[in-house]
């Protein structure tokens, strides 16, 4: 028997990694980066200086924008993976940490170079350690939230108000309203919400209200951080455009291209700080997913005096890189009153009233100083599937089980053993899409499409997508190489997996293989229409029996049945569960332990980061 190298244990880490390594604390790039910037240091670093390092990359490789130095300790690692019980790792004292790195080269710099890669804040719930590059970015986001919060655009009360009566016709309290007002009479609006509470809704009448104020020349950015949402943002608009007026030509573009990235050269953008975008107003959908970094350059490439409107679900898994920038921007202290003509033309919205779920409370209403609203009245799905979501985003796991266990018809919660209604409802479902995809009629396939999608948490094992695929493409009889490049056959569900600007087909779109006129095309919603595409017209696509959670954020089915990861998954987490229910309209199956639901609800994810809190 041949022993493989373990290429996540490093051979010639510093003594003072090495449990942390063995642990699956420390992964072999984190450990590499520590020791590289001690090297360019050329100076000596003391171990615990040097563990701060590498976990400070380890945070930043985790999503985390720094580390909580009192928190060192609360790490999670997949421990049975590596068996290795984390109280028992050498841990430094917190005290000590920030004490040595008071005096480290690698915060104050030192004789040999110059080279500064950590910082340490100081904030009222303890310490913060950054790498110093994401302390830069967080302080610029900060300072320039902070400018622009300091003045107001000038608005015409009477005409703010007639626009909102005319497109805001339902009774007080409507956080829609609110919403709209916020982003008019504001220079920089967060508008949150959960999944079709009318998020987009709000967005085209907040158009409409700005396009009625300064007429045609207003000069508008749409943007979303992936190339889908930035076409479905532009869609949802476009599909509203003639019964608000407003420009038939709005497009909608990736944060990335709206500033100009060039390709090859990763870190620069032709509009920052020196070039500055022009627009007049800029919306930003699914914010969620947008990172530190790339919030930080977005701000700097605006004009101060535009308009700014982030429009996301805080509570979804947040970006892949670094920063939970919405999340923070929502919890964020607010020091500015309510603007005295929010208090003018929104009076009957903004009364307490704590019988009224719609009224905003004291806390929310405070939030309106800073920008901040946030949508709850959900419009697309069942009232139950709602409870579920709220009780999953509180985090109040015994009302989580009580809701799974009182017989409601939008969800269950049912034992990995007992596959039989995941497994029939996956037959009809692919068998609905097959008959449409052979009668040469997209509409029903795609609508077939949408009926059921199965949810996974990972990639691999027996709770991982590839497992699940597999089991799926058994219940449905699909041919045995229908996962093999080039194998179509009618009623094949495809996930297309990287951009494609010509065809306007973006990584993330699903799509169905139809039979027309002899011939098999792949269908792809958009809008209400369709859009048929030959196979070799497809950069990279995979057929799909099963997804990830993170795969499926931005898209509904009408019900999905979710395979909750062991308890002891570092991914099993209170968001990947609520973006797991909230992609469901109708029905919600969680197939898992009661433990397993319990122990997501109670992780949430701690992205730690100076945004919520007064850093100095
Ligand atoms: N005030 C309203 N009156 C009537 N219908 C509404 C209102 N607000 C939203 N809707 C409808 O509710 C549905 C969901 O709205 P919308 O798509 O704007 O939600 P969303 O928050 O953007 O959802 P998602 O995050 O899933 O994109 C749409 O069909 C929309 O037309």
């Amino acid at each position: 028997m041949s022993i493989e190298p373990d290429n996540r244990i490093v051979q010639r880490a510093h003594p003072a990694l090495v449990p942390f390594n063995l642990a699956g604390v420390l992964s072999a790039a984190d450990i590499h980066v520590a020791q590289t910037l001690a090297t360019l240091s050329r100076t000596e670093i003391e171990p615990t200086v040097l563990l701060a390092a590498a976990l400070a990359v380890r945070a930043v490789r985790l999503g985390s924008v720094c580390v909580e130095v009192d928190r060192l300790s609360e790490v999670a690692v997949d421990t049975e993976e590596f068996g290795i019980d984390l109280s028992t790792l050498p841990w430094p004292d917190p005290a000590e940490v920030v004490a040595a790195l008071t005096k480290s080269p690698f915060l104050m710099g030192a004789d040999s170079g110059p080279l500064r890669p950590l910082h340490l804040a100081k904030t009222p719930e303890g310490p913060l350690l950054y790498l110093r590059r994401y302390f830069l970015q967080e302080q610029r986001i900060r300072e320039l939230l902070d400018e622009r919060a300091r003045s107001h655009p000038s608005v015409e009360v009477g005409k703010l108000t007639t626009g909102l009566a005319r497109h805001f016709p339902d009774a007080a309290p409507d956080r829609q309203r609110v919403a709209a007002a916020l982003a008019t009479a504001g220079w920089t609006t967060v508008i949150a919400g959960g999944p079709g509470t009318g998020k987009t809704h709000t967005v085209a009448r907040v158009l409409a209200l700005m396009f009625d104020e300064y007429g045609p020349q207003l000069r508008v950015a749409l943007a979303a951080p992936t190339g889908r949402a930035a076409a479905q943002l532009e869609e949802s608009v476009r599909s509203q455009a003639g019964a608000l007026g407003l420009p038939e030509h709005l497009t909608a573009t990736t944060l990335h291209r709206l500033l100009g990235w060039k390709p090859g050269n990763r870190s620069r953008f032709a509009h920052d700080a020196n070039n500055r975008l022009p627009h007049d107003l800029v919306v930003v959908d699914e914010t969620s997913m947008v990172s530190l970094t790339m919030m930080s350059r977005l701000l700097d490439a605006l004009r101060p005096h535009s308009r700014l409107v982030l429009v996301g679900d805080p509570d979804q898994l947040a970006s892949v890189d670094a920063g939970a920038v919405l999340a923070d921007l929502v919890a964020r202290p607010v020091s500015q009153p309510i603007h005295p003509v929010l208090e003018e033309v929104l009076a009957p919205d903004l009364v307490e009233d704590a019988a009224d779920d719609d009224a905003l409370t004291t806390d929310e209403r405070d939030r309106l100083g800073g920008g901040v609203i946030r949508l709850t009245k959900v419009r697309r799905f069942g009232e139950q599937i709602k409870r579920l979501a709220s009780a999953v985003r509180e985090g109040d796991s015994d009302l989580v089980i009580e809701l799974l266990g009182a017989g409601h018809p939008e969800f269950e919660l049912v034992d990995p053993d007992d596959l039989t209604g995941v497994r029939d409802e996956t037959v009809t479902a692919a068998a609905r899409l097959g008959e449409a995809a052979a009668a040469g009629d997209p509409r029903s396939a795609l609508e077939g499409l949408q009926t059921h999608r199965l949810l996974c948490a990972h990639r691999e094992g027996s709770s991982g997508v590839e497992f699940w695929s597999r089991l799926a493409m058994e219940w449905i009889d699909a041919p045995a190489d229908a996962l093999d490049a080039g194998s179509w056959y009618p009623g094949q569900p495809l996930l297309v997996t990287a951009n494609d600007y010509d065809t306007g087909i973006f990584n993330g779109d699903t799509g169905v293989v139809v039979r027309t006129e002899g011939r098999l095309m792949v269908a792809f919603a958009r809008g209400s229409s369709w859009k048929l595409l030959h196979p070799s017209q497809l950069v990279a696509a995979v057929p799909v029996y099963a997804m990830t959670i993170h795969r499926s954020q931005g898209s509904q089915y009408e019900s999905v049945s979710v395979v909750i990861p062991p308890e002891r998954s570092a991914l099993l987490t209170r968001e990947l569960l609520y973006t797991a229910i909230t992609r469901a309209s109708r029905h919600v199956r969680l197939i898992g332990t009661e433990a397993a639901v319990r122990a997501g609800v109670d992780r949430k994810v701690l992205r730690a980061s100076g945004l919520r809190t007064q850093v100095s």
